[in-house]
This record gives C-alpha cells, sequence and structure tokens, in this order.
C-alpha cells in the first residue's frame, strides 16, 4: 500500500506529538522526519515515550531544506514561525498549518489580534463547518441545502487548522446560525483544559501549586484571539460572504460575540457553552423542531455526535478522540438558545481536525488514522 511520508515540524509540542499519535495509527502515512527547536539532536523517545514506534527518529532543525521533499508537512509552531519558513517549502503535495498564520481572512484582523507578518489564508481545515448559502436564504432550509467546509478540501494542498477555541464555538452554534434560529449577538464561556497553552510555561502559569483545585479567566473583554476567527466562521454558516466569499472585518462583522475562556484542572479538553437570543422564527417554533435542525444539519457528519435529549456534553467522554459532543436546549424564559459542544482541544481541536482535512485533501477515507470513541471516564 502506498504511503504518504509526512515531517511534523514543532513535534516535540502538544500539538505536534497529537499529530504524532495519530499518525502512528494511520495507515496511509508514516513519519519520516521530526523537527523541533531547543530540542534538535535528541530523541522522540525524550518527548514522547506514549508513541514507542517514533522513540528513535532524530529531532531536526525546522528549516525549508529539511521539511521539503516530504508529501505533507505538519507545521505545529508558535504563532508567527510557520508564515515564512511555509513559503519557502518545495516538493510538497500538501502542508498543514496547526497555527494561525494561515486562518484569517484579513490582515487588519491579524494585527489587530496576533501583529508581524500577514500571510494570505489557507483553506480552511474544519471539513463540517457550514457554509450558507446566500441564494437560499429566503427560504425554509432542509438538510439537502447545508453545504460544508469539505467541498473546498478535496484536492487542497495548503490548510489552515483551526484554533481550538473557535472549533468548539463554532460547531456549538452553527446549526442555529446557518438556520436563522437565534440573532447574531452571541455570549461563549468555555471552560479550557491547560494543554491548549502548549507547554511553554511563558504562556501560562503551569505550576500545579497554582492551576490544581483553581478555575481562572483569561484573555476576557473581547481580547481573545480567537475572536475574529469565530465571527469569519459564523459569518460563513450565515452566508455573509461577498461575492469573493470573504466574510467582512471582524470590527465590521455583523456578528457580535463575548468571549470568556476559563482554564480549569484539566489536561486536555473545552467544554463550551454558547448562547444567543432565539430569533422570531425560532419562538414560533417547537423546540423540538429546534433540534430537528440541529439533527439535519449533523446527520451526515460522522465526528459530529448530537447526544440524546438531556444528556449534556462532557469532555471526558472525547477525550483522545475527534469527535466533538453537542447538545441544543432552549430556554423559553431567557429567551435564549444554548449550544454546547465539548472537544478534545488536541485531538477534534488541532491535529485530529488537521488530519481529517489532509485525508479529504488526498482522497483518502476521511476517517483514516482517528477515532471516535473516546476514553472515559
Ligand atoms: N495546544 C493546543 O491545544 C493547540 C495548539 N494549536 C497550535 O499549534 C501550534 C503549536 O502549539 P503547541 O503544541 O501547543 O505549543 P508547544 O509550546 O507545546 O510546542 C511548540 C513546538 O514548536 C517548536 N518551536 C518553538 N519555537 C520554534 C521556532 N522558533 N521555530 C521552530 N520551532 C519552534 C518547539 O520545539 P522545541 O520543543 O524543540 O523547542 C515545539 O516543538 C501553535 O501555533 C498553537 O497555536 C492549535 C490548536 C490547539
Ligand atoms: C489554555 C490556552 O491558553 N488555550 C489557548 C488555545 C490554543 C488554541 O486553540 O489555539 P491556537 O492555535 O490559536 O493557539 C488559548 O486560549 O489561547
Amino acid at each position: 500500500m502506498h504511503k504518504y511520508s509526512v515531517a511534523v515540524a514543532g513535534a516535540t509540542g502538544y500539538a505536534g506529538g497529537e499529530a504524532l499519535r495519530i499518525l502512528a495509527a494511520h495507515p496511509y502515512c508514516d513519519v519520516t522526519c521530526v523537527a523541533g527547536h531547543t530540542s534538535v539532536g535528541h530523541v522522540m523517545g525524550e518527548f514522547a515515550p506514549h508513541i514507542p514506534q517514533y522513540a528513535s527518529l532524530e529531532v531536526q532543525d525546522t528549516t525549508p531544506d529539511v521539511l521539503s521533499g516530504h508529501d505533507v508537512v505538519i507545521l505545529a509552531l508558535p504563532h508567527g514561525a510557520s508564515g515564512k519558513i511555509a513559503s519557502e517549502l518545495h516538493d510538497v503535495k500538501v502542508v498543514v498549518d496547526l497555527g494561525a498564520d494561515h486562518r484569517l481572512e484579513h490582515k487588519n484582523d491579524w494585527d489587530a489580534f496576533y501583529g508581524g507578518d500577514f500571510y494570505d489564508h489557507w483553506t480552511y481545515g474544519m471539513p463540517e463547518l457550514v457554509l450558507g448559502d446566500r441564494r437560499k436564504t429566503s427560504r425554509e432550509k432542509s438538510d439537502a441545502d447545508y453545504r460544508f467546509q469539505r467541498e473546498n478540501l478535496h484536492g487542497a494542498t495548503h490548510i489552515a487548522g483551526p484554533g481550538c477555541n473557535v472549533t468548539a464555538t463554532t460547531l456549538a452554534l452553527q446549526p442555529a446560525i446557518a438556520a436563522g434560529l437565534v440573532e447574531k449577538n452571541v455570549t461563549a464561556a468555555l471552560a479550557v483544559g491547560y494543554s491548549g497553552a502548549g507547554k511553554s510555561l511563558g504562556k501560562v502559569n503551569l505550576l500545579a501549586a497554582q492551576a490544581l483545585g483553581s478555575a481562572q479567566a483569561y484573555s476576557v473583554g473581547g481580547r481573545h484571539r480567537h475572536i475574529p476567527e469565530i465571527k469569519q466562521n459564523f459569518a460563513h454558516a450565515a452566508g455573509l460572504t461577498d461575492d469573493n466569499g470573504l466574510s467582512a472585518h471582524y470590527e465590521t462583522s455583523q456578528i457580535k460575540l463575548g468571549f470568556t475562556p476559563v482554564l480549569v484542572p484539566m489536561s486536555r479538553g473545552i467544554m463550551a457553552t454558547v448562547s444567543a437570543p432565539l430569533s422570531h422564527k425560532a419562538l414560533e417554533m417547537s423546540d423540538a423542531k429546534i433540534r430537528e435542525i440541529y439533527l439535519d444539519v449533523y446527520a451526515q457528519q460522522d465526528f459530529m455526535i448530537l447526544l440524546p435529549e438531556g444528556v449534556l456534553p462532557a469532555t471526558a467522554d472525547v477525550i483522545g478522540s475527534n469527535a466533538a459532543h453537542i447538545q441544543v436546549v432552549v430556554d423559553r424564559n431567557a429567551g435564549l438558545l444554548y449550544g454546547f459542544c465539548a472537544i478534545d482541544n488536541l485531538n477534534r481541536g488541532t491535529a485530529g481536525q488537521a488530519i481529517q482535512s489532509l485525508n479529504i485533501a488526498l482522497g483518502l477515507p476521511e476517517d483514516a488514522g482517528l477515532t471516535k470513541i473516546g476514553v472515559a471516564p
């Protein structure tokens, strides 16, 4: 069987490590190169003893020469580090960037939330992102009317992996946005595990004495860098794109978003609670009809698990899997629709979703190397 050779840069980090873990069981891929930064010259067994297959691979320097020539390159580098190196790669079939460098459609969004050089956006690696169709908004949608980002991933050569908080927030509410069930005034609160910050001690305080037994909000008040990306996704779901298929800049977006992540003492996982006021259309619908719309949107999406009525998503059920567990709840008294979504930030939120997108790009079975079976409790 033909196997694609894969180089993983940032292999010694959390996101790159999860990519390696998934690739170790991938029937069509073979990791032939790992690259890092401070760990060059060491072997993977020192950083990822849970992946014995790759224990003897030596960590190379992260240069275009080292990475070029492999069929696939996965970049799991800090934000801002992948743009330049990606532009210098050659003889590569597909490049997948797990960082933010190629996610945003607008330079001014990048400048406002990241800074440094801006690189043009790549094909967005979220196969289940709903693409609203403006021509269809005037009448009732049926499941056949929903289009998904998957269609743009076939044959893609450059894929931008979404942010993990972005993934959970988008998947929780996009059916309601796409079907016009809510006003475009969204509030998201997320419980987030520590591995989302990467292994670097600089980003958040990872001291167990301060992390364990404590929950702590961060990047509040409209400052979190995932805000423009989420607005971008909801604009696509709502069909609010221009003639070039692009969303509006985050400041002029019709989508309003309050976004509050809270670090909680768990290693992996994101539990997103995303709400918005019910639209007039939804106020006239039964709860059962609203649930049916969620069922319709995700009916053909194997990794999207709409839980039985009354069962709420829990991070423990998705750890180690590429599944997103979703629930929709209507609060008539408050006039709000709630979308809930639990994911594993490193798997569905990063490496799993990226490899699913890669599979589609290469024409492989979409679920190759992936599982929707979690580790619980
Ligand atoms: N953690 C998560 O849940 C998610 C992460 N991501 C994205 O994935 C990317 C990696 O994040 P994460 O794994 O968490 O981070 P980590 O800090 O855990 O790992 C960073 C990796 O990048 C390498 N590295 C650091 N600086 C450089 C550099 N200047 N040049 C080349 N390599 C470098 C490190 O190598 P070494 O160890 O050898 O120094 C390490 O392998 C980021 O862009 C992040 O936003 C996306 C979604 C979720
Ligand atoms: C705990 C923590 O700090 N989590 C990170 C999420 C990392 C991620 O999804 O995304 P990027 O690829 O955009 O870094 C955060 O909230 O910024």
